[in-house]
């Protein structure tokens, strides 16, 4: 099979030196608009992202701008810098006095581990505190496979012609900081011919996938029916949670089974949510300390997303027609493995998940990945007000609505987590739950306006 390169630069004679030119001023233009800097830092390594990096150098210097330049290679594209009045440094550490850094270290030949000088030479770029805008990767991070520090932390990262698949999640989203897709002019074809298996999804695609929950009901029964087994002594407040997420999305009719303490604080609350087992869609494990009410209630054909208290083995392996929802420590416990393994690899995590239960999976972080057997579908969103105790609720909550409105589990599971992690990212302080559920209500009832 031919590389997507070599369609391009085979087939259709596209110069790889004329990407190189789009590429560096494509880098050039997002470090002027980041920081209209009067001193920028170039870091180049001996590959074609160190090339990118002096060619965005030699647009930073047609524009004024001071270039200093720490380079692994001489070239001809480093003396003409030079001769056009860049500065050249030996040390990092002279890049101190830059306004941006621009990292070309690596892009996505690097192959893992980074070795002595090249680790210390990254930890030395990060301990300068400056903005990095990062060409293609932020350099460390391996374009897929096993994630390790250290990374150059980026506060914006030119993704070149695709997104790479470790960019836009875990560890490699964190790093990657704000980031823009430039296509070079080849985006639509890069994408149609990609095989990765990989997808990061975009706010258009979520909305395209939101729209078929959209219900124009006769009945409260078209509306969605879903039954909630959630909340305990020690959490109540999950399935008030959980209940109030549905009834605000438009849920036709909800039923709560808990411990009795449970069920009538949900009833004096919302009085119309219905007490014990119904029909249609389930929300399984929110606070749930009782796994004998989760094992009932799994192993039926309705659809259902299981987290929290139900994630257990036993329930998960006796559950059909389901969506699991663990974080990284429920997913290495669940797996039997350490959070650190599972945080190398996401990707590997959500899919061995899938092999041991059979159920799509829905692994939370930043840049949550939805594995449905076939593709990984990541949100490359990294949201830190989600890392708050009761947003799983909600965002379980989220996908029993979906599923009780006949979507598969994997759109269920990609909606919730797209809406989910928009509307989070729209408050300017830490999320006020309640606040927040009715935020996400009213994205979604505005999809009935349009
Ligand atoms: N092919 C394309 O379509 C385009 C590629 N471009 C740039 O080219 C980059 C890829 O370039 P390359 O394939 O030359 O690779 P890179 O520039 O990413 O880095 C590879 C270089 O680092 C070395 N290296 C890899 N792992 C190492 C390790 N662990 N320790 C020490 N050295 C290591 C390699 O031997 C090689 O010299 C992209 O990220 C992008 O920036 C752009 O110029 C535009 C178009
Ligand atoms: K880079």
């Amino acid at each position: 099979m031919k590389s997507i390169e070599s369609i391009l630069f085979e087939d259709y004679q596209v110069e790889p030196a004329a990407l190189m030119e789009v590429a560096g001023r494509s880098v050039a233009e997002q470090v002027v608009s980041l920081a209209n800097p009067k001193t920028v830092g170039v870091v180049a390594g001996k590959g074609n992202n160190g090339g990118d990096a002096l060619t965005c150098a030699r647009f930073l210097l047609d524009r004024g701008i001071n270039v200093k330049v720490f380079s692994l290679e001489s070239s001809v594209r480093l003396t003409y810098l030079l001769d056009e009045g860049a500065v050249v440094c030996k040390d990092i550490k002279q890049l101190q006095d830059c306004d941006v850094l621009v990292d070309g270290l690596f892009g996505y030949g690097f192959r893992p581990p980074a070795g002595e000088a090249y680790a210390t030479l990254i930890n030395e770029m990060n301990a300068l505190s400056l903005p990095v805008v990062s060409i293609d990767m932020p350099s460390g991070l391996p374009a897929e496979g096993m994630v390790e520090e250290p990374i150059v932390q980026a506060e914006l990262t030119v993704f070149l012609g695709l997104p790479k698949v470790n960019a836009v999640t875990g560890l490699g989203l964190m790093r990657s900081g704000r980031f823009v897709l430039d296509g070079l002019g080849y985006g639509r074809f890069l994408e149609s011919h990609a095989e990765s298996l990989a997808y990061s999804i975009e706010s258009t695609d979520a909305e395209k996938i939101m729209a078929s929950g959209i219900a124009m009901p006769y009945h409260k029964r078209e509306a969605g029916l879903v039954s909630v087994v959630a909340g305990s002594e020690h959490f109540p407040g999950a399935a008030l949670l959980v209940v109030k997420t549905l009834l605000l999305m438009g849920a036709g009719l909800v039923y709560i089974k808990s411990d009795q303490h449970v069920e009538e604080l949900v009833i004096s609350e919302f009085p119309q949510v219905v007490r014990g087992d119904g029909p249609g869609a389930k929300v399984i494990g929110p606070g749930l300390e009782d796994v004998s009410l989760a094992l009932s209630m799994a192993a039926t054909d309705f659809p259902k997303v299981i987290d929290a208290g139900g994630l257990r083995s036993e329930v998960l392996e006796h559950a059909k027609n389901a969506v699991i929802t663990p974080h990284e420590g429920e997913a290495a416990r669940l797996l039997n493995t350490s959070v650190e393994e599972v945080r190398r690899n996401r990707y590997n995590a959500a899919k061995r998940l899938y092999e041991r239960f059979g159920h799509v999976v829905l692994l939370k972080g930043p840049g949550t990945i939805i594995y449905d057997g076939q593709r990984w579908l990541v949100i490359p969103i990294n949201e830190p007000r989600l890392a708050t105790g009761g947003t799983g609720d909600v965002l379980s909550g989220l996908i029993g609505f979906f599923l009780s409105r006949g979507m598969t589990l994997a759109d269920a599971a990609v909606s919730a987590a797209y809406l989910h992690a928009k509307c989070a990212s729209e408050f300017s302080t830490g999320l006020n739950l309640n606040k927040f559920i009715e935020r996400i209500a009213e994205s979604w009832w505005a999809h009935y306006d349009r």
